[in-house]
């Protein structure tokens, strides 16, 4: 079984060529259930995305630790797959703020579970991808909203003051409540730093880069570079949460070049952001076969000791620009993923969307990026698929809890593993 989700509304790139063969059960619950002031928590169904939660919790006060930057990601999909963003130095992946499940699984039981109560089976549903059975409700932290986000943008040069600098900001928990880096070349880069705050009388400007004319938010950061100056504004929180959506990171710069353009940008600016699922859904196959050929979308998570040796590789084998850097906090476990120490670790998303400058790229590549990846004790993010063996993949995520907690709630026959589903053949 799997969710009866189609490909073209997942925000992944591949169709999962799974949801031809197998039975398809119908999940969309999409609703929110309640919002609990006194446990500060909000109950909601899986199929309810970040675009619909985020403004009805900020316009009740609230909001979610790690919110995540595109609208149209799904609670249930970043359970199962995960998520994290520029907040979660603080508080690890999306997965690690939430703090009940409820499960159905293969035999038709609903399984209540939390830190508490059936902690195993808590432990080992993130990263598994729907492969324990279908999630309908979650349970997430929620924390005080405030109105703006300050935002400080800092630009470097070389990659030895990136991750030096990172690991300071990343250290610095009461005064940064975000922390990101966009790299634009092999020496520069835009360090940002953020704080949540209700600011005072005396703010003169605010920047609200969600509006429809304003420039993509990552040259709006690239244009630091050229100034070199230590910047600051205050963004609206919400379009803060939401600033790569318009763009979709910089994607949308291969899809509409001149998208960025102020004539484009005042006249139709307001037709934006494009649906990611419209995209897919109307996407003939010779623009599909043009992306898998000519075309990297991944993400690596690594210790954040190794941005500079990891940068330099991927500029050899990809040279793609600009690079996400997202740092976040893995704490130890059981479950799929989680630091290899018995305490946390501070790790960081590298990650790589964009065409290949390289004169002789082939998309097998990835595989000799997953194996550098693997030796340097790195995770890569599942959406995107994998070119490791099952071995490979079983030394990356420690499947010991996963394979005790499927065989306590008999998946073999009813659910495939996660390997089934993100392997290349699953996903085409
Ligand atoms: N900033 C970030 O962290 C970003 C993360 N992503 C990635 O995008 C993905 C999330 O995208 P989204 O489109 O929301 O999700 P998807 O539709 O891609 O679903 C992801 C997985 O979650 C499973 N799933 C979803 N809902 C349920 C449910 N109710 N019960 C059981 N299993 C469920 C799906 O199962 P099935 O296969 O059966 O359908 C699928 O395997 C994640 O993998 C995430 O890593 C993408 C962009 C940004
Ligand atoms: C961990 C993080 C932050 C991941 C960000 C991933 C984004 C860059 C991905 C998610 C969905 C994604 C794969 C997508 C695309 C680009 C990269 C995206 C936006 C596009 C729009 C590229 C063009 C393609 O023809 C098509 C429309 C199918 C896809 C849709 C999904």
């Amino acid at each position: 079984m799997c969710t009866a989700r189609p490909s073209w509304r997942s925000m992944t790139i591949a169709d999962m060529a799974y949801k031809k063969y197998m039975y398809n059960i119908d999940v969309h619950l999409d609703g929110i259930v309640s919002i609990n002031a006194k446990t500060q928590t909000v109950r909601v169904e899986p199929g309810i995305t970040m675009g619909r939660l985020i403004p009805i919790l900020i316009e009740s006060g609230w909001t979610v630790p790690v919110a995540l930057d595109m609208e149209d990601l799904t609670i249930g999909g970043l359970v199962m797959g995960i998520g994290l963003e520029s907040s979660s130095h603080k508080f690890g992946l999306f997965h690690e703020t939430c703090t009940r499940y409820e499960l159905i699984t293969a035999n038709g039981d609903l399984i209540i579970c939390s830190k508490s109560v059936n902690a195993d089976i808590f432990e080992s549903i993130p990263y598994s991808y729907g492969t324990l059975g279908f999630l309908t409700a979650v349970d997430i932290q929620i924390i005080p909203a405030k109105k703006y986000v300050k935002l400080k943008y800092r630009p470097i040069r070389t990659l030895e003051k990136m991750e030096s600098r990172l690991i300071v900001e990343t250290s610095d928990l009461e005064h940064n409540d975000f922390v990101e880096l966009l790299i634009y070349n092999k020496e520069e880069g835009v360090l940002m730093t953020g704080k949540m705050t209700d600011g005072n009388k005396d703010i003169k400007y605010v920047n609200r880069i969600g509006r429809f004319y304003k420039p993509w938010f990552f040259k709006h950061v690239e244009s630091f570079l050229l100034t070199w100056k230590i910047g600051e504004e205050y963004i609206p929180l919400k379009d803060y949460y939401f600033r790569h959506n318009k763009s979709l990171f910089w994607e949308i710069q291969d899809i509409i070049p001149f998208g960025n353009h102020p004539v484009f940008r005042y006249l139709l600016g307001w037709l934006m952001p494009a649906k990611v699922a419209l995209l897919k859904l109307t996407q003939t196959d010779t623009i599909k076969q043009l992306y898998a050929k000519h075309h990297f979308i991944d993400d690596f998570i690594l210790p954040i000791s190794s941005l500079k040796k990891s940068v330099q590789q991927f500029h050899t084998i990809l040279n793609i620009y600009p690079i996400w850097v997202c740092p976040t906090i893995l704490r130890p476990g059981k479950g799929l993923m989680h630091s290899p120490a018995t305490v946390n670790n501070m790790y960081i998303d590298i990650g790589l969307y964009g065409e290949p400058k390289v004169s002789k790229y082939n998309p097998t590549i990835l595989r000799d990026l997953e194996i550098f990846v693997l030796k340097l004790k790195g995770f890569k993010m599942m959406y995107a698929g994998t070119y490791l063996n099952i071995d490979e993949f079983k030394t990356m995520f420690d499947h010991r809890l996963y394979d005790r907690i499927r065989q306590n709630l008999r998946c073999k026959s009813n659910f495939p593993e996660v390997y089934d589903k993100v392997n290349r053949k699953a996903r085409i």
